[in-house]
Formats: structure tokens, C-alpha cells, sequence
């Protein structure tokens, strides 16, 4: 096959041997000269990691789901934002860049993590996250369960030390154990700030909603040092207001963002394990994120897609979306 016919070809290195391209990112395939729904999908039909001198800025799926308390699936979100990614085009107008062109993103692909021990699971993300991000590059990790946020975090801490923290979720994340598993997608943010890896000081929940086990999720959350803008506060408070306090919160600390997809209302993201009713639209979660721009981002997740619950790609448009502004926001720097 040649590389016209297909454009850039997958496993063609393009860049490596042309002098002339080596000052410059290598692009997506170009969707003029190849349809967007042809070929093998990487994220925004990046290249591959393996076909480029380095990233400047990395897309990592984990397909790990062992981790959730309710309906299973998230393993299989990297393949379903991938795909969905397709139609994404390389000029961001709300944030006035071409990411694609500011900086090298690649995709890493997938993070292989055992399936059937999450200590197992927690260990190599850990170090895969830290071996990717060695040379400098900078990682949008694609989940898997909320699980993973710990391991990435910790491979963020010892890079930039803790870590301001922006986490976007119709949950706290703060509970203790379930079933007296300490490692569960209920539990990250607690277990990190037990280890000291974030920044006590700029952390806060955003969208948080429904019930909870009882009124001391609350005290506790907030003796862990978290703010809480609830989803009711974002449509009271507005998106300004919203990002004005966030901002004021985090200062120019290195920023970590997670985002668990059911941070969305259950109409804007069907497809995830533990939706509840009265979430936040995309368009004010992209909002408050392009709000972050003057931030110091350092790494980012999106995680909780779990495509069998999605209808017509709804979730996996939200999530592909989501990390696209978040790569965008890397871009910037
Ligand atoms: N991280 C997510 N998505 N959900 C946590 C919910 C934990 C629970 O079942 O109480
Ligand atoms: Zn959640
Ligand atoms: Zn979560």
C-alpha cells in the first residue's frame, strides 16, 4: 500500500527518515485526503507513539475495570474514544490553537494491566505512566475505572511533587473501602491524599451530586482538604464565577485534572457504570475546562466511559471531546 493511498499509512514511520518533516509534528491523517472512518483508530488519527521521535504530549488508554462497585464495561473505553475521535479536527476556536501543530501529540495505545489483581493493575500503571512521561511528555490518560487516578497521580507526585488537584465527578472519591478493598474507583482520592501526593491546599470536587452513605462522606472529604462546587452550584453560580473560584484555588501550582465522564448529567453521558440524575452539561464542563488555560496543567484523565451502557456514541463524543480540550490545554504551554 502506498503512503497515497492511504495517507499516513499506519506503521509508516514517515517522520523518522524525512529531515524536512523533523522540525515539525507529525499530524493526524489528513480527513481531505483520507476519509476520517477509514483505517485503524488512534486518538484525533494521531500517530502512534512508535512513530515519532518523541511527544510532547501523549494520549494512553487503561482499559481496566476491576475496580467498580456497580455495572462493569469501562475496560473497553480507550477502544470507544478512539473511535470516536475521528471527527475531531485540528483547530481548537475556543482556545485559538492547533494542538497538532503547537506540539508532537502522539498515541501511546494501551497500558496492558492485569484484568485480575488490582494491586497487580496499580503497580504497572505506575510505571508505565512514569516511563512515558520520562523525556518530559506529558500524558492524557484515557480509562478504564477512576481507579487509576491513584497510580497516575503518584507518578505525577514524583515528578512535580504533590499536585493540585481539579476533579471533576458526580462523586467524592473519598470513601474508605468497599467490601474492605482499599484500591477501588471509590477510593483514589482518599488513598492520595493518605500518601501525600497531592497538595492539600488547591484540591476540589466539581459536579458532585446524589446521595450519599451518609452526612460524614462530607466531613471527612473535607477534613482530606477538599472544596466542593456541587453540580448545582455550577448552574447557580455560572461558569464564570466557576472558574474564577477554581482558578483562585489552584493558583499557578501543578495541576492535575481528572475527569470521571458521570460528572455529565445521565442525558449528556449514558454510557458509565454509576450515573446520577442532575449532572453537569459538556458544554459547561468544556467551558469551565477551557477556563483552566492560564493553569499549569500537568496531566489529565478521563475515565468511566463504559460503552455497552452508551447510546449512538454520546458518551464517547463527550469523552473524546473532553480529552481533546485537555491535550488542547496541554498544547498551549
Ligand atoms: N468513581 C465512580 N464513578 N464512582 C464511585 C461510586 C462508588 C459507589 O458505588 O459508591
Ligand atoms: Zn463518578
Ligand atoms: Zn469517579
Amino acid at each position: 500500500m502506498t503512503s497515497s493511498r492511504t495517507g499516513r499509512g499506519e506503521g509508516d514511520p514517515g517522520s523518522r527518515t524525512d529531515p524536512a518533516r523533523e522540525s515539525r509534528p507529525v499530524p493526524p491523517v489528513d480527513s481531505s485526503q483520507v476519509p476520517r472512518f477509514a483505517g485503524f483508530a488512534t486518538f484525533a488519527r494521531l500517530p502512534r507513539l512508535d512513530q515519532v521521535e518523541r511527544a510532547d504530549v501523549a494520549v494512553v488508554g487503561v482499559p481496566f475495570d476491576a475496580g467498580v462497585s456497580y455495572r462493569p464495561g469501562a475496560r473497553f473505553g480507550p477502544a470507544a474514544v478512539r473511535e470516536a475521535s475521528r471527527l475531531l479536527r485540528p483547530y481548537h476556536p475556543g482556545l485559538d490553537v492547533s494542538p497538532f501543530e503547537a506540539a508532537q501529540v502522539a498515541d501511546a495505545g494501551d497500558i496492558a494491566v492485569n484484568p485480575f489483581d488490582i494491586g497487580a493493575a496499580i503497580e504497572t500503571l505506575q510505571a508505565d505512566a512514569e516511563a512515558l512521561s520520562a523525556g518530559g511528555t506529558k500524558l492524557v490518560t484515557v480509562g478504564g475505572d477512576h481507579t487509576i487516578a491513584l497510580p497516575l497521580l503518584r507518578a505525577a507526585a514524583k515528578k512535580h511533587g504533590p499536585v493540585a488537584l481539579l476533579h471533576f465527578d458526580a462523586h467524592l472519591d473519598t470513601w474508605d473501602t468497599y467490601f474492605g478493598e482499599p484500591y477501588t474507583h471509590g477510593t483514589p482520592f482518599r488513598r492520595a491524599v493518605e500518601e501525600g501526593i497531592l497538595d492539600t491546599s488547591a484540591l476540589c470536587h466539581v459536579g458532585t451530586r446524589g446521595p450519599l452513605y451518609g452526612k460524614a462522606d462530607l466531613d471527612d472529604d473535607q477534613k482530606l482538604g477538599f472544596g466542593i462546587i456541587t453540580s448545582a452550584d455550577v448552574l447557580r453560580r455560572g461558569i464564570d464565577e466557576t472558574i474564577d473560584a477554581l482558578r483562585q484555588r489552584i493558583g499557578n501550582r501543578p495541576l492535575y485534572v481528572s475527569v470521571d465522564i458521570d460528572v455529565l448529567d445521565p442525558a449528556h453521558a449514558p454510557g458509565t457504570g454509576t450515573p446520577e440524575a442532575g449532572g453537569m452539561t459538556s458544554r459547561e464542563l468544556l467551558e469551565i475546562l477551557r477556563g483552566l488555560r492560564t493553569c499549569d496543567l500537568v496531566g489529565a484523565d478521563v475515565v468511566e466511559l463504559a460503552p455497552a451502557y452508551d447510546h449512538a456514541e454520546i458518551t464517547a463524543i463527550a469523552a473524546s471531546h473532553v480529552a481533546y480540550d485537555l491535550v488542547s490545554l496541554l498544547c498551549l504551554r
